[in-house]
């Protein structure tokens, strides 16, 4: 069966057996949207989230569809968990904690504008008490007895107070919002410098588990702007309750009785932004590797890099339909949370018309048996207002604190994640050089996500690999594709650390030393170089010294990039990116001189940095330049002294190795010169034998021909 038909039926199982719902009920957008494991029902919605789902046990027991790229994800049920301990007594505790949070966030992004904001919003406070107190003295003095002329006038000066409240009210919360309004995108410019240090410091082993891709999507796409949601809403709340604590303060010292009419009135309107802001939440969460497929889906269709091969192949139809699928999932999410949505507003909105009406009633009847006065049941009915309006800004608040807590949990972990993988800073500086690097009993398995459950779990890429590499010298690694030659080439430039064994510089360990301090003493020219949308000057120098016109020439002549530069139309200085005007694009071959050229810049020095790595650096080159390149790598180890590592299928040019490592399936099966391995035989010199064939054969063709 296919991913995408295992998903959509198992969209469909859980609507029928998770939720409870009948199959076109909005109880399970999420799950049309083929994100929930096939094991999980959908959340219950509504106020009593905790509680399990009715027909979840019947779910327990279903055979689901088996969709493991997809759908099985242990994350999932984190979140899951997470969304259905959303009950109101949940919130309610975590808001203490939260709003806490929010006020350390704004403190060290603006502590000038949180400290405005809290300045105002007392201000707004202390102005509506001041308001409710001016409208009760003016409703005594208008109906005191019979209203007259006289007491109009004589309310004159309360209605000024009145006037003067309602102006230092609406001034406070002008300003209020205006330092709210400044301290918001302080808050979330600061997110996104913690988030972006988080995501380029963290190992670069990180990037291998997809339970962290998710993270840091998610964190890329919502979790900065959440931050700075966390801080407003928090405030908001804050804000709400002090309008809230002026009208009980001025109800309460009316008549107590008064003050429970506040939380009649407020009830329904609570009830309804729970329900919205977990239903919104929970969607969002869910539909992550939809919008992620889509997101990347898209970028295919859009990238020029892709445009070429998508067109060859016709690809464009079935990444449209491939996008369509996803889209439509989404929008069936969307489209179904519309309509919970406006179903929520209706019953929230009829439920407040009647908790409305209850109120008035209560007063009237108050009125009628003489408990309060005319006025205070007139002040009672703008008290019950004011703090209407306040109750709802808080209620709105608290689950817009709750929903953006939650996110912003989400990228702490994330952070925390990050931390915890990031190498350690301040152990010993690398050492300077090394006379012998040597690689000891190694073994490496890739890290697995979260969601792999070994069952299928891919072998060690190293297995027991033993290794040394003398100083100055030319080494080349060779085997079969898949046999663990890159793998070994990151061990040693320190991108991955080894499960067991060591990797040492004379007798230091490289895990007792500052991998920043290591790699900056290590040159690579990659495999799976990266095409910088910069200068061609830029993608050369690149961390190193911009002002050394002789080590950039040096660096250009030993690539062969000189001849690339001096065709571009503005040499040096010409941006290598089509996406940008007067952008220009270097062939794929040309591509890799400059990569090249990064490796040696970078490795100029050989006392600075004594290893250079190039992991296939000619695999798009023309034989002429192969040859040319070939010779340079060589020249480069004699000229600096580095240490020379050399991985190429291409075995005519392993020939000048000073040592040649042969590895099969992880582990290194031979090593010695091209002499030694060819008199050896095995996996060496059968590789050689049939390039040298074809080469032969193809003279003998040629000759024949001729
Ligand atoms: N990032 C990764 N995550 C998981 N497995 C990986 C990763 N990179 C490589 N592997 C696996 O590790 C093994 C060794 O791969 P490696 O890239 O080291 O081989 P190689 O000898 O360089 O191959 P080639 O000649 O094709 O470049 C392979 O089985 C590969 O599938």
């Amino acid at each position: 069966m296919r991913a995408h038909d295992a998903a959509e039926n198992d969209a469909e199982d859980a609507q029928d057996a998770g939720s409870g719902a009948p199959p076109d009920s909005p109880a399970g957008p999420a799950d049309a949207a083929g994100c929930g494991p096939p094991a999980e029902p959908p959340p219950e919605p509504g106020p009593a989230g905790g509680a399990p789902p009715p027909g979840a046990a019947q779910e327990d027991g279903r055979a689901g569809d088996p969709d493991p790229e997809e759908l099985a994800s242990s994350h999932y049920r984190v979140f899951q968990d997470r969304a259905r301990q959303a009950t109101w007594w949940a919130m309610a505790r975590r808001m203490p904690a939260l709003v806490g949070r929010a006020l350390v966030l704004g403190w060290r992004a603006g502590p000038g504008d949180l400290a405005a904001t809290a300045v105002f919003g007392l201000g707004m406070g202390a102005a509506t008490a001041w308001a409710l107190v001016a409208t009760n003295a003016v409703l005594e003095e208008v109906f005191a007895a019979v209203p007259t002329a006289d007491r109009v006038q004589a309310a004159l000066p309360s209605l000024a107070l009145l006037a003067a409240a309602l102006v230092a009210r609406g001034a406070c919360g002008a300003l209020a919002g205006r330092a709210q309004a400044r301290l918001e995108p302080r808050v979330v410019l600061a997110a996104e410098r913690r988030f972006n240090e988080a995501v380029t410091e963290v190992e670069v082993a990180a990037f291998d588990d997809s339970d962290f891709n998710d993270r840091v999507f998610r964190g890329y796409a919502t979790g900065c702007d959440q931050r700075g949601n966390l801080v407003r809403t928090s405030v908001d709340a804050l804000t709400g309750l002090l309008g809230i604590a002026a009208a009980a303060g001025v109800l309460g010292s009316m008549h107590p009785v008064l003050l429970p009419l506040i939380l009649v009135a407020m009830l329904p309107q609570w009830w309804g932004s729970a329900a919205a802001a977990r239903l919104r939440y929970r969607l969002t969460l869910r539909l992550t590797r939809v919008m992620r497929r889509k997101f990347m889906l898209q970028n295919l269709m859009i990238d020029r890099r892709t445009a070429a091969e998508l067109r060859s192949y016709t690809m464009g139809p079935r990444l449209r339909a491939e996008f369509d699928r996803f889209a439509d999932r989404e929008l069936e999410a969307r489209l179904r949370l519309a309509t919970r949505m406006a179903l929520i507003q209706v019953t929230g909105g009829a439920l407040g018309g009647i908790a409305t009406g209850v109120v008035f009633a209560a007063l009237g009847l108050l009125l009628v048996q003489g408990v309060i006065p005319l006025a205070a049941a007139g002040a009672a009915v703008v008290a019950v207002r004011v703090a209407q309006g306040a109750l709802g800004t808080v209620l709105v608040s608290v689950n817009q604190v709750y929903e953006a807590g939650l996110y912003v949990a989400d990228l702490e972990e994330l952070e925390e994640t990050a931390r915890a993988r990031t190498p350690r800073r301040g152990l010993a500086p690398a050492p300077q050089g090394f006379a012998r690097i040597r690689v000891q009993d190694v073994t490496f398995t890739y890290p697995r996500g979260a969601d792999d459950d070994g069952d299928d779990a891919p072998g060690p890429a190293l297995a027991g690999v033993d290794l040394e590499l003398p100083r100055g010298r030319t080494v080349a690694l060779v085997g079969e594709n898949g046999s663990g030659k890159s793998t070994l080439a990151k061990l040693l430039s320190g991108l991955y650390a080894p499960d067991t064994g060591r990797v040492c510089w004379d007798g230091t360990d490289l895990a007792r030393v500052d991998p920043e301090d290591l790699r900056a003493r290590i040159a690579v020219i990659a495999q799976d170089h990266t095409h910088w949308p910069m200068t061609a000057r830029q993608n050369v120098v690149m961390s190193g010294p911009e002002g050394e016109p002789e080590r950039l020439a040096r660096a250009a002549g030993a690539a062969h990039a000189d001849t690339v530069v001096a065709d571009l139309p503005r040499g040096w200085e010409t941006l290598l990116d089509k996406r940008f005007a007067r952008g220009h694009e270097p062939s794929g071959g040309q591509w890799q001189r400059l990569a090249a050229a990064r490796g040696f810049h970078r490795g100029d020095d050989g006392a600075a940095v004594p290893l250079l790595i190039a992991d296939e650096p000619t695999s798009a080159l023309d034989a002429r330049a192969e040859h040319r390149f070939f010779t340079s790598l060589h020249a480069h180890a004699g000229r600096t002294g580095a240490t020379v590592v050399l991985i190429t299928h291409r075995l005519a040019s392993v020939r000048m190795a000073d040592v040649i490592v042969v590895l099969e399936r992880g582990r290194v099966v031979a090593q010695g010169s091209h002499g030694e391995l060819m008199e050896r035989g095995g996996v060496y010199r059968e590789l050689w034998e049939l390039q040298a064939r074809a080469y032969r054969d193809d003279a003998a063709g040629a000759g024949r021909a001729g």
